[in-house]
Parts: structure tokens; sequence; C-alpha cells
């Protein structure tokens, strides 16, 4: 019997992790989801334009040995199934997939396939770099000065998706058990209230902004920022904040300087004492890990950009942030991200962007945000030269004023290509 109701692999090894570490074969087996709507557009384009980049950049060595997965549409009409348990299975044994986005219905039906793969394979780091490409049309006038990584926390939060409808017989239960064993009086509406629950747990956010600073030591960078309301959402917000100080303090020792430990200089010490010991952690090259309220950072990355670098926040938090930022920096549609788990190598890339179903099956829309979470991907590999090659021919592109409908209205001079059309010229300037 085949490993997999749809057949097995036809070429290729596995990626296996040793020492910490992933192991990549030349011909490493990849799974991949297509995606609803306007995924199956964007994923042919994206497919023949890291084919191409690694057959430039390793003259036919490597080459990645595709393996189709099915989730979503696609799969519930061909197996009865949104999200197989073979597909699970699939990733779990390849260890690195990538996919398209899918349709997550509102206010009823089935509960997000995306969150469910992340939950299912414990990714627990959804990471989402964000940069800004020479030439993009761009709503803010120094759209330059955003770089920044989001790390977002994706296993817990409200996001969890723990809820109870109004008036069903469980919300009511829950809400006669807040009243009556824990004393809430503060459910002003408690007939027609639903319920939903945020759970943040101390292991959660460590191994989140564990991985944050970990990253900003690897890559060079000056700062994490843990964005948070812990001014509203004590116990679970606020936590996150106190819980990634300690971790920071804790296990990164000296290699930081914590806004927590400013304050403690300043205390005992003066404010200028505490100036003083930034100035010379920041002379020192140590990473500085600082903290804001959501909402005053929503601002501040429109007005003061460049003071954010590392962004480790919560799970909806990370959702809001990363299409806000998308936007500074031209849109979603070349926005890319992972979902990763450090400790075992597991890796599941796809596009901030979602289905865009009013496009699907136009080939209209902008393949970046899925070309680069593939780039992301050669990176994790290791292929860094492939990488490389498709940000360069990226920058080129754009600069050459050859893009999609959402860029091209919105830049003068601009010729209008379709989604394949836009694959084809990135291979054309590789
Ligand atoms: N990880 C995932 O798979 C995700 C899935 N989703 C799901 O996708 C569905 C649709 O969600 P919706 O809120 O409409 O968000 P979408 O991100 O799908 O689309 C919103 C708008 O963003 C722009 N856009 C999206 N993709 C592209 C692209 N590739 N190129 C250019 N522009 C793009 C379009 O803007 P314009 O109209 O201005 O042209 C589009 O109308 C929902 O079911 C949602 O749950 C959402 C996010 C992530
Ligand atoms: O799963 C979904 O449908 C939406 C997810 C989303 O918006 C995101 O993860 O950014
Ligand atoms: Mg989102």
């Amino acid at each position: 019997m085949a490993a997999f109701k749809w057949g097995e692999p036809q070429s290729g090894e596995k990626i296996v992790v040793e020492g910490g570490k992933l192991s990549v074969p030349d011909h490493p087996i990849i799974p991949f989801i297509e995606g609803d709507g306007t995924g199956p557009d964007i994923w042919a384009a994206a497919k023949r334009v890291l084919d191409a980049a690694v057959e430039k950049a390793y003259g036919g060595k490597k080459k990645i040995a595709w393996f189709e997965v099915f989730a979503g549409e696609k799969a519930y009409n061909r197996f009865g199934e949104w999200l197989p348990e073979d597909t699970l299975k699939a990733i779990r044994e390849y260890k690195v997939a990538i996919k398209g986005p899918l349709t997550t219905p509102v206010g009823g039906g089935i509960r997000s396939l995306n969150v469910a793969l992340r939950q299912e394979l414990d990714l627990y780091v959804c990471l989402r770099p964000v940069r800004y490409f020479d030439g993009v049309p761009s709503p803010v006038k120094h759209p330059e000065l955003v770089d920044m990584v989001i790390f977002r926390e994706n296993s817990e939060d409200i996001y969890a998706g723990i809820e109870w409808e109004a008036e069903s017989e469980e919300v009511k239960k829950v809400i006669r058990f807040l009243q009556e064993e824990m004393g809430v009086k503060k459910i002003r509406f408690p007939e027609t209230s639903g319920i939903g629950i945020k759970p943040v747990s101390r292991e959660g956010t460590e191994r989140l902004v564990r991985s944050a600073i970990q990253y900003a030591l690897d890559h060079g960078r000056k700062s994490v920022t843990l964005v948070h309301k812990g001014n509203i959402m004590k116990f679970t917000e606020g936590a996150f904040k106190n819980w990634g100080y300690a971790l920071a303090e804790r296990e990164f020792g000296d290699k930081v300087f914590t806004w927590a430990q400013y304050d403690r200089i300043a205390e005992e010490k003066g404010k200028e004492a505490a100036n003083r010991a930034q100035a010379e952690a920041e002379e020192a090259g140590k990473i500085i890990v600082k903290d804001v309220i959501a909402d005053a950072f929503l601002q501040q990355i429109l007005t003061r950009p460049a003071e954010y670098d590392v962004i480790a926040t919560l799970n909806l938090n990370g959702d809001y942030i990363s299409d806000a930022l998308a936007a500074q920096v031209g849109g979603i549609g070349i926005a890319p991200g992972a979902n990763i788990n450090y400790d075992t190598g597991h890796a599941v890339f796809e596009a901030t962007h979602g289905t865009a179903p009013k496009y699907a099956g136009l080939d209209k829309v902008n393949p970046g945000s899925v070309i680069l979470s593939g780039v992301l991907m050669l990176e994790h590999l290791g292929w860094q030269e492939a990488a490389d090659l498709i940000y360069a021919s990226m920058s080129k592109t754009i600069s050459q004023k050859t893009v999609t409908y959402d860029f091209a209205r919105l830049m003068e001079g601009a010729t209008e290509v379709k989604c394949s059309e836009f694959g084809n010229k990135l291979i054309e300037n590789l």
C-alpha cells in the first residue's frame, strides 16, 4: 500500500535533522499545498521561478522533488476531508513544506486550516520579514525605513479558536461557571454573549522570544521589541512582556540589555545612569530588548519605523501587524512568511495574504508573496545562492516597472502583466 492515500513521491530524498540541524540532500522531497482561490495561479508561477533559480544556481546538481499534498477545497473535493491526516504525516516526515492560502469561512463553518496546520505541527513561530524593494509604490513617504522581522507567536492566544457561540448550551455553561464560581460580574450582556478564551503561557512566550533574540543575534540586528497590550490584558499580554524580559536576561545574559534593566538602574541610580548604561550596551553591540504597547506601536511604525527591528508579539497582534507593515512597503502582494518549529526543524512556508477570492482563476494577482516565501524556504534549506538570485531578479523586475495589477495601479509608467507573465519576467531576469 502506498504511504499516502494519493501515492508516494516519485523521486528525491528526505531532509533529516541531525544534531538539531537540517541535513538537506541535493534532491529534497518538498510537499506543497496548492491552496484555494488564487492559490493555483500564484503557486504555478512560484514553482517555475523556484525551479529556475535552483537550476541556475547549481547547474542541475540540486533540484527540488516536489510532492503534492492536499488541504482545503481540493482535498475536500477529492477525499471528502479538509485536512487529511496524510498531509500532516507527509509534512512531519519530509520536514519542510510550502503552501498556498486556504479559505476560512467567517462566522461559522470549518475552523482555519492554516491555523490547524500550525497547531498540529506545533510551528510556534510565524516569521514575517518586511523589507522594501526599490520602486515599489507605497502610501508612506519613506518606505525604505521599514526593515523589520516579525516573530508572531503561532500556537496560542485568542487565535487558538477556543470559543462558544452566543446562546448555545455550551456558552451558558461557561457563563454560569464564570458568574457563579469565579465571581465574574463584568459580562455586560450575559444572555447574548459569545465567549472566547485567550490562553497565553510562559512556555509559549519563552520559545517565541528566545527564537526572536537568537535571530537578532544571528543576523546582526539591533533590537527586539515585545509588542503587547499588557496594560489591559495583564495576565496574558502583560505576562508576555514580563516573561519575555526575564527570559532575555536569564538566557542571553550580557548579549542583551533590556528595558527592565533600564528601569532598575533608573530607580536605583537615576535616569542619566540608565541612559548611559543603554548607550554603552548599544556601543558594545548588545541587542536592546524593549517593549511597546500595541496601539502605540501601530502609530509609531508609521511615524518612526526606523526605531523598530525584530518584533516579538502575540498571535493576534502579529496578524494585524503583518498586514499593516506589508501595506507600508507596497502591500500583501510581496509579503512572505514562514511557520517554523526551531526545535524540530519543521517549517511550512506561506504568504501573509489569503485566497483573494474575487481574483481566483484570473491569472492576475501578484505571485510575489509566495515566491518570496519560497525564497525564505531556500534560505532555510541553506540554498542561499538560489535565494539571492530571486531577490536580485525581484528587484530588477520591479525597477523595470513590469508588475502585476496591484503595483501597476499605483505606479506611473508601469507595464501591467499577468501573474504568470510576472513569473516569466522573474525567470528572464534571474
Ligand atoms: N494563511 C492563509 O492561508 C490565509 C488565508 N486567509 C483566508 O483568505 C480568505 C480571503 O481573505 P481576505 O480577508 O479577503 O484577505 P486576502 O489577503 O485574501 O485579500 C485581501 C485583499 O488583499 C489583496 N491581495 C491578496 N492577495 C494578493 C496578491 N497575491 N496580490 C495582490 N494583492 C493581493 C487584494 O486587494 P485588492 O482588493 O485591493 O486588489 C485582496 O482583495 C479568507 O477565507 C481568509 O480566512 C487570509 C489570510 C491568510
Ligand atoms: O487562517 C486564516 O484564514 C487567516 C490567517 C491569517 O490571516 C494569518 O495567519 O495571517
Ligand atoms: Mg492575516
